[in-house]
């Protein structure tokens, strides 16, 4: 049975722009280099708030401040299953460090199809469109 991972992702808006992160190289070729919102899964005894303030600081060294749901995704992937939990943040410091990523580009929301996004992120994309 595949397993099955719960992930949170932050759609940090900064005025009418969105982060976004290229993801680097992967075991899995069909994640790597991929772009997606920054985030990660949620550990044991975490809500999806804490684990998500948690991993941007880790990721980027920025504050968040999450301001509620946009989306949750169910996504097959070849070898795993998540469900990605969207939540909409703001920051107050918007100066990030990449400790993970290789790139970022703050994007306005129809600009955003011009990236290679993770397949589970493409609904997220639709819906910061529509
Ligand atoms: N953070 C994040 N992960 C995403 C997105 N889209 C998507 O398919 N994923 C996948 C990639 C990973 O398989 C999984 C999240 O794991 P991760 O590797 O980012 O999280 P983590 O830091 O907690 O992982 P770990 O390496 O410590 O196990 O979800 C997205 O927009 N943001």
């Amino acid at each position: 049975m595949k397993k099955h991972h719960e992930v949170v992702a932050a759609i940090i808006q900064r005025g009418d722009e969105i982060l976004c992160l290229q993801r680097g190289a992967s075991k899995y070729d069909y994640i790597g280099y991929k772009w997606e919102f920054p985030g990660g899964k949620v550990e044991a005894g975490e809500t999806q708030e804490q684990a998500l303030v948690r991993e941007i600081k880790e990721e980027l060294a920025l504050d968040i401040q999450v301001e509620g749901p946009l989306l949750t995704v169910e996504h097959e992937y070849p070898d795993f299953i998540i469900t990605m939990h969207g939540l909409h943040c703001t920051t107050l410091n918007s100066e990030l460090v990449l400790h993970e990523h290789q790139a970022y580009k703050w994007l306005r929301a129809e600009e955003l199809s011009t990236l290679d996004w993770a397949a589970a992120d493409v609904p997220l994309v639709e819906k910061l469109q529509a």
